[in-house]
Protein backbone atom coordinates (compact mmCIF):
# COMPACT_ATOMS: atom_id res chain seq x y z
CA UNK A 1 0.00 0.00 0.00
CA UNK A 2 1.21 3.27 -0.87
CA UNK A 3 -0.20 5.11 1.70
CA UNK A 4 -2.57 4.01 5.07
CA UNK A 5 -4.07 6.60 7.04
CA UNK A 6 -5.81 5.09 10.01
CA UNK A 7 -7.94 7.22 12.53
CA UNK A 8 -6.34 10.22 11.33
CA UNK A 9 -7.85 13.20 13.46
CA UNK A 10 -6.28 17.03 13.24
CA UNK A 11 -7.71 19.63 15.14
CA UNK A 12 -6.97 23.39 15.58
CA UNK A 13 -8.03 24.99 18.80
CA UNK A 14 -10.97 23.81 19.42
CA UNK A 15 -12.24 23.05 15.63
CA UNK A 16 -11.96 19.00 15.04
CA UNK A 17 -11.31 19.10 11.25
CA UNK A 18 -10.42 15.89 10.63
CA UNK A 19 -12.74 13.24 12.76
CA UNK A 20 -10.99 9.72 12.05
CA UNK A 21 -9.92 9.02 8.52
CA UNK A 22 -9.40 6.15 7.62
CA UNK A 23 -8.28 5.71 3.71
CA UNK A 24 -5.82 3.58 1.57
CA UNK A 25 -4.07 4.25 -1.63
CA UNK A 26 -2.79 1.29 -3.54
CA UNK A 27 0.36 1.70 -5.28
CA UNK A 28 -0.40 3.19 -9.00
CA UNK A 29 -3.57 4.39 -7.80
CA UNK A 30 -5.11 7.90 -8.40
CA UNK A 31 -7.67 9.04 -6.25
CA UNK A 32 -9.31 12.26 -6.26
CA UNK A 33 -10.84 13.78 -2.67
CA UNK A 34 -13.64 16.03 -3.24
CA UNK A 35 -16.04 17.60 -1.12
CA UNK A 36 -17.63 21.37 0.16
CA UNK A 37 -14.82 23.95 0.73
CA UNK A 38 -13.98 23.55 4.38
CA UNK A 39 -14.92 19.83 4.83
CA UNK A 40 -10.56 19.02 5.62
CA UNK A 41 -9.88 17.73 1.93
CA UNK A 42 -6.17 19.74 2.07
CA UNK A 43 -5.75 19.04 5.47
CA UNK A 44 -5.57 15.60 4.98
CA UNK A 45 -3.05 16.21 1.77
CA UNK A 46 -1.22 18.32 4.31
CA UNK A 47 -0.97 15.33 6.73
CA UNK A 48 0.25 12.97 4.51
CA UNK A 49 3.59 15.09 3.99
CA UNK A 50 3.28 16.13 7.87
CA UNK A 51 2.95 19.87 6.69
CA UNK A 52 0.38 19.65 9.21
CA UNK A 53 0.77 17.69 12.45
CA UNK A 54 -2.25 15.67 12.71
CA UNK A 55 -3.57 15.04 16.29
CA UNK A 56 -3.87 11.81 16.26
CA UNK A 57 -4.01 8.68 14.22
CA UNK A 58 -1.63 7.20 11.53
CA UNK A 59 -0.04 7.66 8.39
CA UNK A 60 2.10 5.18 6.64
CA UNK A 61 3.83 6.47 3.39
CA UNK A 62 6.11 4.08 1.20
CA UNK A 63 6.09 1.49 4.57
CA UNK A 64 7.39 4.95 6.68
CA UNK A 65 4.99 5.62 9.43
CA UNK A 66 5.59 9.49 9.08
CA UNK A 67 3.56 9.80 12.25
CA UNK A 68 6.48 8.22 13.85
CA UNK A 69 8.19 11.10 15.79
CA UNK A 70 11.34 9.09 14.89
CA UNK A 71 11.22 9.01 11.50
CA UNK A 72 13.31 10.98 9.37
CA UNK A 73 10.84 13.55 7.46
CA UNK A 74 12.75 14.62 5.24
CA UNK A 75 13.38 12.14 3.49
CA UNK A 76 9.91 10.78 3.32
CA UNK A 77 8.90 14.25 2.34
CA UNK A 78 11.84 13.59 -0.69
CA UNK A 79 9.56 10.43 -2.33
CA UNK A 80 6.44 12.86 -2.22
CA UNK A 81 5.89 15.76 -4.06
CA UNK A 82 3.63 18.27 -4.24
CA UNK A 83 1.86 20.55 -6.16
CA UNK A 84 0.04 23.77 -4.37
CA UNK A 85 -2.69 25.83 -5.86
CA UNK A 86 -0.33 28.97 -5.73
CA UNK A 87 3.07 27.81 -7.57
CA UNK A 88 5.60 28.82 -4.79
CA UNK A 89 8.60 29.53 -7.64
CA UNK A 90 11.09 31.44 -6.64
CA UNK A 91 10.87 34.81 -8.37
CA UNK A 92 14.58 35.16 -8.76
CA UNK A 93 15.98 32.45 -10.65
CA UNK A 94 15.10 31.15 -13.85
CA UNK A 95 12.69 28.24 -14.36
CA UNK A 96 15.48 25.92 -14.85
CA UNK A 97 17.28 27.08 -11.56
CA UNK A 98 13.77 26.21 -10.14
CA UNK A 99 13.64 22.63 -11.18
CA UNK A 100 17.34 22.05 -10.80
CA UNK A 101 17.49 23.46 -7.23
CA UNK A 102 16.31 20.87 -4.79
CA UNK A 103 18.17 17.57 -6.03
CA UNK A 104 21.71 19.97 -6.04
CA UNK A 105 20.22 21.17 -2.58
CA UNK A 106 20.18 17.86 -1.27
CA UNK A 107 22.86 16.04 -2.81
CA UNK A 108 20.94 14.03 -4.96
CA UNK A 109 22.29 14.93 -8.13
CA UNK A 110 25.14 16.68 -9.37
CA UNK A 111 24.63 20.10 -10.90
CA UNK A 112 25.09 18.65 -14.73
CA UNK A 113 22.92 15.84 -13.97
CA UNK A 114 20.33 17.78 -12.20
CA UNK A 115 20.47 20.03 -15.15
CA UNK A 116 20.18 17.41 -17.26
CA UNK A 117 17.01 15.73 -16.30
CA UNK A 118 15.56 19.26 -15.33
CA UNK A 119 15.55 20.11 -19.53
CA UNK A 120 14.28 16.56 -19.75
CA UNK A 121 11.59 17.17 -17.30
CA UNK A 122 10.81 20.62 -18.88
CA UNK A 123 10.41 18.90 -22.25
CA UNK A 124 8.08 16.67 -20.83
CA UNK A 125 6.06 19.55 -19.51
CA UNK A 126 5.79 21.26 -23.04
CA UNK A 127 8.09 23.69 -21.85
CA UNK A 128 11.58 23.66 -23.21
CA UNK A 129 11.63 26.94 -24.60
CA UNK A 130 11.28 28.57 -21.30
CA UNK A 131 14.22 27.37 -19.55
CA UNK A 132 15.86 30.24 -18.90
CA UNK A 133 12.77 32.60 -18.41
CA UNK A 134 11.61 34.17 -15.28
CA UNK A 135 8.79 32.91 -13.40
CA UNK A 136 6.91 36.49 -13.89
CA UNK A 137 7.51 35.53 -17.32
CA UNK A 138 5.45 32.68 -17.56
CA UNK A 139 0.95 32.44 -17.32
CA UNK A 140 -0.30 30.71 -14.43
CA UNK A 141 -0.30 27.44 -16.45
CA UNK A 142 3.22 27.68 -17.51
CA UNK A 143 3.99 28.14 -13.79
CA UNK A 144 1.93 25.57 -12.35
CA UNK A 145 3.41 23.25 -15.02
CA UNK A 146 7.40 24.17 -13.42
CA UNK A 147 5.85 23.72 -10.42
CA UNK A 148 4.89 20.21 -11.54
CA UNK A 149 8.37 19.85 -12.74
CA UNK A 150 10.05 20.81 -9.78
CA UNK A 151 8.47 18.35 -7.78
CA UNK A 152 9.28 15.71 -10.28
CA UNK A 153 12.72 16.23 -9.99
CA UNK A 154 13.24 14.73 -6.79
CA UNK A 155 12.35 11.38 -8.54
CA UNK A 156 9.06 11.27 -6.36
CA UNK A 157 6.87 7.73 -6.17
CA UNK A 158 3.97 9.89 -5.19
CA UNK A 159 2.80 13.27 -6.19
CA UNK A 160 0.15 15.03 -4.47
CA UNK A 161 -2.08 17.90 -6.02
CA UNK A 162 -4.09 20.77 -3.61
CA UNK A 163 -6.45 21.83 -5.84
CA UNK A 164 -3.46 22.94 -8.36
CA UNK A 165 -6.16 24.66 -11.00
CA UNK A 166 -7.73 26.27 -8.90
CA UNK A 167 -5.77 29.73 -9.27
CA UNK A 168 -5.81 29.73 -13.29
CA UNK A 169 -7.85 31.24 -15.75
CA UNK A 170 -9.93 28.89 -17.70
CA UNK A 171 -8.31 28.81 -20.69
CA UNK A 172 -5.13 27.28 -18.95
CA UNK A 173 -6.54 24.59 -16.46
CA UNK A 174 -6.50 21.85 -19.46
CA UNK A 175 -2.54 22.32 -20.10
CA UNK A 176 -1.88 21.80 -16.30
CA UNK A 177 -4.77 18.60 -16.01
CA UNK A 178 -2.93 17.18 -19.50
CA UNK A 179 -0.13 17.31 -17.87
CA UNK A 180 -1.67 15.23 -14.46
CA UNK A 181 -3.28 13.20 -16.82
CA UNK A 182 -0.16 12.26 -18.75
CA UNK A 183 1.25 11.02 -15.16
CA UNK A 184 -1.48 8.91 -14.22
CA UNK A 185 -0.89 7.38 -16.88
CA UNK A 186 2.57 6.57 -16.17
CA UNK A 187 1.69 4.36 -13.12
CA UNK A 188 2.25 6.88 -10.52
CA UNK A 189 0.45 7.34 -7.13
CA UNK A 190 -1.24 10.15 -7.20
CA UNK A 191 -3.54 12.17 -4.85
CA UNK A 192 -5.62 15.11 -5.70
CA UNK A 193 -7.69 17.47 -4.21
CA UNK A 194 -9.60 18.77 -7.42
CA UNK A 195 -13.04 21.07 -7.84
CA UNK A 196 -12.71 20.04 -11.15
CA UNK A 197 -15.45 16.99 -11.74
CA UNK A 198 -15.06 16.00 -14.65
CA UNK A 199 -11.07 15.83 -14.48
CA UNK A 200 -12.03 13.45 -11.29
CA UNK A 201 -14.48 10.90 -13.21
CA UNK A 202 -12.38 10.87 -16.40
CA UNK A 203 -8.85 10.64 -14.67
CA UNK A 204 -9.17 8.94 -11.07
CA UNK A 205 -9.53 5.24 -10.11
CA UNK A 206 -11.36 5.96 -7.18
CA UNK A 207 -13.18 9.48 -5.61
CA UNK A 208 -13.18 10.46 -1.78
CA UNK A 209 -16.11 12.38 -0.69
CA UNK A 210 -15.45 14.38 1.92
CA UNK A 211 -17.82 16.35 4.57
CA UNK A 212 -17.56 17.74 7.77
CA UNK A 213 -13.83 15.65 8.30
CA UNK A 214 -15.58 12.42 7.81
CA UNK A 215 -15.13 10.10 4.47
CA UNK A 216 -18.72 10.02 3.70
CA UNK A 217 -18.70 7.85 0.26
CA UNK A 218 -16.18 6.55 -1.79
CA UNK A 219 -15.91 4.28 -4.78
CA UNK A 220 -14.86 4.00 -8.67
CA UNK A 221 -15.94 7.79 -10.07
CA UNK A 222 -18.52 6.21 -12.79
CA UNK A 223 -20.17 4.18 -9.41
CA UNK A 224 -20.76 7.54 -7.32
CA UNK A 225 -21.27 10.27 -9.88
CA UNK A 226 -24.15 7.87 -11.32
CA UNK A 227 -25.52 6.75 -8.21
CA UNK A 228 -24.72 8.61 -5.17
CA UNK A 229 -25.88 6.87 -1.85
CA UNK A 230 -25.88 9.57 0.81
CA UNK A 231 -28.43 12.80 0.55
CA UNK A 232 -25.22 14.84 1.23
CA UNK A 233 -23.42 13.66 -2.08
CA UNK A 234 -26.43 13.93 -3.72
CA UNK A 235 -26.34 17.54 -2.89
CA UNK A 236 -23.13 17.95 -3.60
CA UNK A 237 -23.17 16.77 -7.01
CA UNK A 238 -26.11 18.55 -7.65
CA UNK A 239 -24.32 21.98 -7.10
CA UNK A 240 -21.36 21.14 -8.96
CA UNK A 241 -22.08 18.59 -11.81
N1 LIG B 1 -3.77 26.35 9.82
C1 LIG B 1 -5.06 26.37 10.16
N2 LIG B 1 -5.46 26.99 11.30
C2 LIG B 1 -6.76 26.99 11.67
N3 LIG B 1 -7.75 26.42 10.96
C3 LIG B 1 -7.41 25.81 9.82
C4 LIG B 1 -6.05 25.75 9.36
N4 LIG B 1 -6.03 25.05 8.19
C5 LIG B 1 -7.32 24.72 7.93
N5 LIG B 1 -8.13 25.16 8.90
C6 LIG B 1 -9.59 24.96 8.95
O1 LIG B 1 -9.85 23.60 8.72
C7 LIG B 1 -11.04 23.44 7.96
C8 LIG B 1 -10.77 22.55 6.78
O2 LIG B 1 -9.90 23.22 5.89
P1 LIG B 1 -9.35 22.54 4.56
O3 LIG B 1 -8.52 23.57 3.87
O4 LIG B 1 -8.73 21.23 4.87
O5 LIG B 1 -10.71 22.28 3.76
P2 LIG B 1 -10.91 21.94 2.24
O6 LIG B 1 -11.92 20.86 2.20
O7 LIG B 1 -9.62 21.68 1.57
O8 LIG B 1 -11.57 23.30 1.71
P3 LIG B 1 -11.41 24.06 0.30
O9 LIG B 1 -12.10 23.21 -0.74
O10 LIG B 1 -12.14 25.36 0.54
O11 LIG B 1 -9.95 24.25 0.07
C9 LIG B 1 -11.55 24.83 7.64
O12 LIG B 1 -12.54 25.16 8.54
C10 LIG B 1 -10.32 25.69 7.84
O13 LIG B 1 -10.68 26.99 8.22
Amino acid sequence: MAIHVKDLRKSFGSNEVLKGIDLDVAEGEVVSLIGPSGSGKSTILRCLNRLEEPTSGTVEVDGFRITDPKVDINQVRRQIGMVFQHFNLFANMTVLQNVMLAPVDTGKKSKAAAREQALSLLERVGLSEKANARPAQLSGGQKQRVAIARALAMEPNIMLFDEATSALDPEMVGEVLQVIRDLAQSGMTLVLVTHEMGFAREVCDRVVFMADGVVCEEGPPETLFANPQTPRLQDFLSKVL
